[in-house]
């Protein structure tokens, strides 16, 4: 397994309990900034790009999960970070669930927002992989973003769509591909079982990518967990409720963490 240096953020008092958030694929850490000012409050929050991401180096192999955690794992262990709780987006939220199955040591708590045990076809993934990496960024934006926002925050909110885009737009195309290669591979549905974190689900109504019976499975498979169903959201929900998701995210460092 190949290692990536990730780029990342601290954000919150140094001596606070760490809370690492993970983004989704073809996004930045800045895609998490709405929660930042109220999770910052009693939180160390350390954000971090994916390999491939942002300003984090693509790492040509890449094809598992397992290595994105890998990279996770090696950031919190070079601040001497042994245990957190994590909170993660889609591919950000497989990274958690994945540290929950089979790191579950480093974990205090678990997130996983509009995520998934298993996030459709290989198939789909291999073909965007090849798409992307054949025809660059660009082509994606269409398609993508509807599937990120409902059409109407895409209509209400043009500058908030715009600067999204943009995370997807500078993302090099071999570090999305390789993303894409690790969900091919991802499937959590038997191991479900094993998370002894205590997790909050959150999944969003109009979510096309990872649909509410996604969560739900999430929900239902790991012992204990709470399930949030959010509103007038699609895939982003930490975007286009971020009050909403905010709170529930609180709620759960707060009370529902092991220490
Ligand atoms: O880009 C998409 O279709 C939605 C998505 C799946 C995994 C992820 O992180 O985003």
């Amino acid at each position: 397994m190949t290692i990536a240096t990730l780029n990342h953020r601290f954000d919150g008092p140094a001596d606070a309990p760490v809370v690492i958030l993970g983004p989704s694929l073809g996004t930045e850490l800045g895609m998490w900034d709405a929660q930042i000012p109220e999770l910052s409050r009693d939180h160390r929050v350390l954000r971090y790009d994916l390999r491939g991401h942002g300003r984090s180096h693509p790492v040509p192999g890449t094809d598992s999960v397992a290595d994105l955690v890998g990279d996770v794992l090696t950031l919190a262990d070079s601040y001497g970070i042994g245990r957190f709780a994590y909170a993660g987006v889609s591919l950000g939220g497989a990274v958690g669930l994945w540290m929950g199955v089979h790191r579950p040591e480093r974990l205090t708590g678990l997130i996983a927002c509009c995520s998934s045990a298993r996030f459709g076809e290989p198939e789909g993934w291999r073909e965007r992989a090849a798409t992307v990496r054949a025809q660059g960024m660009r082509q994606l934006a269409d398609t993508v973003i509807r599937r990120w926002f409902t059409p109407e925050y895409i209509e209400r909110e043009p500058a908030a769509v715009r600067r999204i885009l943009e995370m997807l737009y500078a993302c090099p195309p071999e570090g999305y591909a390789g993303c894409c290669d690790a969900l091919a591979g991802y499937d959590l549905r038997a191991e479900l079982g094993r998370i002894g974190a205590p997790t909050l689900v959150i999944g969003a109504e109009r979510d096309p990518s990872t649909p509410l019976e996604h969560a739900r499975e999430l929900a239902a498979g790991i012992p204990g967990a709470t399930l949030v169903e959010v509103a007038d959201a699609a895939h982003l929900a930490n975007i286009q409720q971020a009050e909403a998701v905010t709170s529930a995210m609180l709620a759960h460092l707060t009370a529902g963490v092991r220490g």
